[in-house]
């Protein structure tokens, strides 16, 4: 059997609609280890979902190969299922009438979990995921952090090896949203091997080990995380106003800052800068660069993952590459 918890060869989906074909994987290479856990990204439409349908045995692909522990994803379904656990989250797939409780058995029976040992398996899951108190609730009370966390109790049920998270935190506030990421880390401690896809740079930074980006079909860039943010490059996005004196940059400041732009009309300026990071020294710079000037305004927004996708993908492509752990057919 193979090593790979997750390993995709050539894989390709082709969707029929009316007026022609549309492509949505064309050729994707990916190996997740064993015990790895790899962020999946791609600009809306790069063929995550798709991806992960297939894994989780939704849906067929139309040419290459996937295999999850050794066992391929078309000719081996009943095996990939019992071995895989998936998180699609959302709305989607949960009884409202029913209790969280009520929900989570229907989908452990599903799941094939047998008779015995079935209710300490419930117990266990719903105090992981912090539902324990709220068990007995009807599942339309419950917020969407709650559902979401109803969702990684069934996707995680069964303990398969392996796990497919589509977007776990979409949705979510960020108290939800972190108490989300500590059960993911929980099962990385655990040893299971998970595909993660997000939007979310947070969700990336603090669970995956390697990151693969989706373009067109296929694999643009896969990277070491630590690699990955290097690459990026840059934490947030900084817009400044003012008046007077405009900032003056020069090339001492470009290792801290990118300027993206720079505009003055009527005595009015706006600067707008990705910053590499919030040390201390930053601040010293930024408050240097902007010297004499009166500041009206700043706002600071969290770089997306959507900002860097490109750019990553560019700097790997000028190196010739698209990165480590690529698997060439
Ligand atoms: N059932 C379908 N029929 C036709 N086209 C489809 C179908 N499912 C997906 N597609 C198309 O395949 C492409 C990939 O879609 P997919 O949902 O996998 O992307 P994604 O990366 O998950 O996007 P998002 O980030 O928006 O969720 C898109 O062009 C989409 O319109």
């Amino acid at each position: 059997m193979s090593g790979a918890a997750i390993e995709v060869e050539g894989l390709g989906r082709t969707f029929k609609v009316r007026g022609g074909d549309v492509v949505a994987l064309k050729d994707v290479n990916l190996t997740v280890g064993q015990g790895e856990i790899v962020g999946l990204l791609g600009s809306n439409g790069a063929g995550k979902t798709t991806l992960t349908k297939i894994l989780a045995t939704l849906l067929l692909p139309t040419g290459g190969t996937a295999r999850v522990l050794g066992h391929d994803v078309t000719s081996d379904l009943r095996e990939v299922r019992r071995l895989t656990g998936v998180v699609l989250g959302g709305e989607r797939g949960l009884y409202a009438k029913l209790t969280g409780r009520e929900n989570l058995r229907f989908f452990a029976v599903l799941a094939g979990v047998g008779r015995r040992g079935l209710v300490d398996r419930l117990e266990a899951a719903l105090d992981h995921v912090g539902l324990a108190d709220v068990a007995d609730r009807a599942v339309e009370t419950y917020s969407k952090g709650m559902r979401q966390r109803l969702h990684l109790a069934i996707g995680m049920i069964n303990e398969p090896p392996v796990l497919l998270l589509d977007e776990p935190t979409v949705g979510l506030d960020p108290v939800e949203a972190e108490r989300l990421r500590q059960d993911v880390a929980v099962l990385r401690s655990r040893g299971t091997s998970v595909l993660l896809t997000s939007h979310l740079l947070l969700d990336i930074e603090r669970l995956a080990d390697r990151v693969v980006i989706l373009a067109d079909g296929e694999v643009a860039a896969d990277v070491e995380v630590a690699e990955f943010a290097k690459l990026a490059g840059y934490t947030a996005i900084v817009t400044v106003r003012g008046t007077g004196c405009p900032p003056v940059l020069d090339g001492a400041q470009a290792s801290r800052f990118a300027v993206d732009d720079l505009t003055e009309a009527s005595g009015l300026w706006t600067l707008r800068l990705r910053v590499r990071d919030w040390s201390v020294e930053s601040f010293g710079h930024l408050g240097a660069v902007l010297g004499g000037a009166t500041i009206l305004g700043v706002d600071v927004a969290p770089l997306r993952l959507e900002d860097v996708y490109s750019h990553v993908a560019a700097q790997l492509a000028a190196n010739g590459r698209t990165g480590v752990g690529e698997v060439r057919p």
